[in-house]
């Protein structure tokens, strides 16, 4: 399988903060989620891929370029969808659009016009005017309009309605159908990603967790509950988190193989969600007092 980011060793150091030495790659014609708590790392990755903050270490390389040397000319084959608001907002939706597309040699008005009306963004409207969802669906009309061969979006769902999240959803899965195109996107609304997603990279703390497809997740972790007595020093070390209480223990794995093996028919398997997922690892070990 073609790839169309690798990031290797990539680290960036800031006063009180690390990306530490992130190796992942991008596979071309999926879409991978980025997932991560709030300060995890994510946007300052995407920054380092799209060459906005310079790296300390480590490479990256974006359509096999080095993404600092031939930046300009994997720009034009990206479409980045920003976290913030990075329009002027005292122009229009229409006066705006005409400031992007100068900068793109493959602009396509007709898809444009397309995917505009198709997410219902008014083109006369002044961009102070637009609402949230609007901006984001603006933004991702802007970003789908230039024959880009992969899309990146920083958190484009958070803060939107279910309706609206729904409707970029199935524009990203429309976009991948016919395995040209790779869409790259960070959030945290990790049912978002359970629906679409092919790939899931997990950042904790400026380090990278997993980088796993949805079925090595599914081989991989495991949430196993069963009584008190089930648990000794050994078995312990197959959690990467525990919450026990007097009755009973339930707990993340991630060698449900071995679990099973262990356990057999004296505890209960079932499958862990995205949240769940990161929840244990970045909280470990609790023991609950109450019931
Ligand atoms: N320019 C900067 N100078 C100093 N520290 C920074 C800078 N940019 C980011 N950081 C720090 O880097 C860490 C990671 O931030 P980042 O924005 O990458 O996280 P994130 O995973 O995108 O979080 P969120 O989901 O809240 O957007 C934070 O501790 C942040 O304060």
């Amino acid at each position: 399988m073609e790839d169309v980011v690798v990031l290797d060793g990539v680290t960036k150091i800031y006063p009180g903060f690390q990306l530490d030495s992130l190796s992942f790659t991008i596979k071309k014609g999926f879409i991978h989620g980025f997932i991560g708590r709030n300060g995890a790392g994510k946007t300052t990755t995407i920054k380092l891929m799209m060459n906005l903050v310079k790296r300390d270490a480590g490479t990256i390389q974006i359509f096999g370029l080095d993404n600092r040397m031939h930046e300009k000319e994997i720009k034009q084959r990206i479409g980045f969808v920003y976290a913030e608001n990075h329009f002027y907002e005292e122009l229009t939706v229409e006066q705006m659009k005409r400031v992007v597309a100068s900068f793109y040699r493959k602009w396509d008005e007709q898809t444009f016009q397309r995917y505009l009306k198709l997410l219902d963004v008014p083109l006369k409207k002044k961009i102070k005017h637009l609402s949230k969802g609007m901006k984001v669906k603006f933004s991702i009309a802007l970003a789908l309009s230039h024959n880009a061969d992969l899309i990146v979006m920083d958190e484009p769902t958070s803060g939107l309605d279910p309706v609206v999240r729904r409707e970029i959803l199935e524009l990203m899965s429309e976009l991948i159908q016919d395995g040209e195109k790779t869409v790259f996107f960070s959030t945290h609304i990790t049912s978002d990603l359970e629906q679409i997603a092919d790939y899931i990279t997990f950042i904790h703390e400026g380090r990278i967790y997993f980088s796993l497809t949805k079925e090595e997740i599914a081989d991989l972790y495991g949430i196993v509950k069963g009584g008190p007595d089930l648990l000794n020093r050994e078995n312990r070390k197959l959690f990467i988190g525990l919450r026990e209480t007097p009755y009973g223990f339930e707990g993340l794995t991630k060698e449900m193989k071995k679990a099973r093996e262990i356990f057999g028919d004296r505890a209960i398997y079932e499958a862990p969600s995205l949240d769940e997922i990161m929840v244990y690892t970045v909280k470990g070990n609790t023991k609950h007092q109450e019931a």
